[in-house]
């Protein structure tokens, strides 16, 4: 379109592109530098520190938000101060960061997004599997010890090949989960709110536990990948891990309150499973003198799921087609609605 003749970036009717509101660019909580090129293509980017230095007349160009590792911060104030606020775009899949039903009391529609995350997310998931199953991190520390003998280091491990893979949460994290996991031999059941089409199953040989009690009596490795709702909060308990096999491993990367992390810890301190990698927990960081960070049959990571340069990009040229498609009044591709 136009936009793409202007030389340089910024185009002269920078001011006419509607506004996007943005935390900050670089930093913790700021989207990524190389981002921005794309973004000032479509928006006319506000940072939070802008907004607030001159809130008066900001205010009534924000029309969308792109939300960047959960910052801003969305409560009733700042949603009160956006008369011209149509779009919310998540850079990710979980919202349990979001007060969905607040956000659409006000009339501003949501996007997340899934597509950008999902192989990378099952990447990662993958990763924590097979490293927990061939005790990597133990073995980096064993390799690090000076003069330690690699013949006295303990570090049997568990066969995936072959083994067992219980997926609970078949979205498009856990199908992908899946197609690698085939690739690794696995057997794999799944767990899903709603059953997938018989060709989906066979295409990755998946077999539907209607009941989760099945899966986890089952499976020498649990993955769990659904996003964090009041149903799914602590969907794993001192029950469900006391199901499990001695012999099971638990993957999390979803989100940590899905798991109870107290019956975690007792579980792995008294063997009831094997072992535990984790991407995520609760809080996140965990404070330093966390009993988790102290168990060896732990792996633990900072929530490094979506963390490539590809998806990250992905990501934010995912929220731009959502934020574009709802400021022209179209179907959203990637809609969150409040449950
Ligand atoms: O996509 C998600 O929900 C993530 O956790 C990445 O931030």
């Amino acid at each position: 379109g136009f936009q793409d003749l202007q030389p340089f970036g910024s185009s002269p009717c920078r001011g006419e592109l509607p506004g996007l509101l943005v935390n900050e660019i670089g930093g913790i909580h700021g989207i990524l530098h190389g981002h921005v090129a794309l973004l000032k293509k479509h928006f006319y980017l506000i940072t939070m520190k802008e907004f607030l230095e001159n809130r008066k007349h900001m205010s009534k160009k924000v029309q969308a938000i792109y939300l960047w590792w959960h910052k801003p911060i969305i409560d009733r104030e700042l949603l009160q101060s956006l008369p011209n606020l149509k779009v919310i775009a998540n850079s990710g899949v979980g919202m349990d960061h979001l007060d969905l039903k607040l956000v659409a009391s006000f009339g501003v529609k949501m996007a997340n997004a899934p597509y950008a995350v999902s192989s990378s997310t099952a990447d990662t998931g993958m990763a924590l599997l097979l490293a927990s199953a061939r005790r990597l991190v133990e073995g980096y520390h064993v390799a690090i010890s000076p003069g330690m003998e690699y013949c006295e280091a303990d570090l049997l491990g568990v066969e995936v090949t072959g083994a067992t893979l219980g997926i609970i949460g078949m979205g498009s994290i856990g199908y992908k989960i899946a197609l690698r996991a085939k690739a690794f031999e696995m057997n794999i059941l799944y767990h899903n709110r709603t059953r997938r089409k018989e060709q989906e199953e066979q295409a990755v040989g998946a077999t539907y536990c209607e009941k989760i009690d099945s899966l986890l009596q089952q499976a020498d490795f649990v993955m769990v990948v659904v996003s964090l709702t009041p149903q799914t909060h602590k969907l794993i308990g001192k029950r469900e891990m006391e199901l499990m096999k001695p012999t099971a491993t638990l993957i999390n990367i979803s989100r940590g309150a899905v798991v109870d992390q107290e019956a975690l810890v007792t579980a792995l301190q008294t063997g009831v499973i094997r072992a535990a990698a984790l991407d995520v927990t609760y809080p996140e960081p965990l404070p330093r003198d966390h009993t988790l960070l102290k168990l060896k049959n732990v792996i633990i990571t900072p929530h490094l799921g979506i963390k490539t340069d590809k998806t990250t990009y992905m990501i934010t040229e995912e929220a731009v087609e959502n934020i574009l498609a709802a400021l022209n009044g179209l179907p959203i591709p990637s809609e969150v609605l409040p449950s």
